[in-house]
């Protein structure tokens, strides 16, 4: 249920390394199966590499061949509901469905609650590689 979710969250969270902005995000994405992948952002002396918390919990699960995701759950100590990166919207949409639920939150509890299509509207995807 959500509110486990996000509590999944906020310990994914916990877990970030983030020496550059001391900006910690917490991500806990729930498969079908009802397993709980977390993921945080970690940071580099190369600022450029720095992988947000969605993409290391979506890399997490894909690398164990989860494929199926019911959820996911953002959060953040962010004045509002923490945003994801385009990036980060552009991995969803090709590794999510559409409709799936996305929860991005902040610890004073702010809620905006969407779904992976809304976050990327005409997301660029693998059917735009055929030209048939
Ligand atoms: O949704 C977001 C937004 C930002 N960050 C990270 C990237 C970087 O480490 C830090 C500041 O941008 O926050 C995330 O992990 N997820
Ligand atoms: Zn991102």
């Amino acid at each position: 249920m959500l509110e486990q979710l996000i509590i999944e969250a906020k310990k994914a969270r916990e877990m970030a390394y983030t020496p550059y902005s001391n900006f910690k995000v917490g991500a806990a994405l729930q498969t079908k199966s009802g397993a709980i992948f977390h993921g945080c952002n970690i940071e580099n002396a190369a600022y450029s590499l720095c992988n947000c918390a969605e993409r290391t919990a979506l890399f997490s699960a894909y690398a164990v061949g989860e494929r199926d995701f019911n959820a996911i759950v953002v959060v953040a100590d962010s004045p509002r509901p923490v945003p994801p990166c385009g990036a980060c919207r552009q991995v969803m949409s090709e590794l999510c469905s559409g409709d799936m639920p996305v929860t991005l939150t902040n610890l004073n509890g702010d809620l905006n609650q969407t779904t992976v299509r809304d976050l990327l509207p005409g997301a660029f995807l693998a059917d735009d590689l055929k030209n048939e």
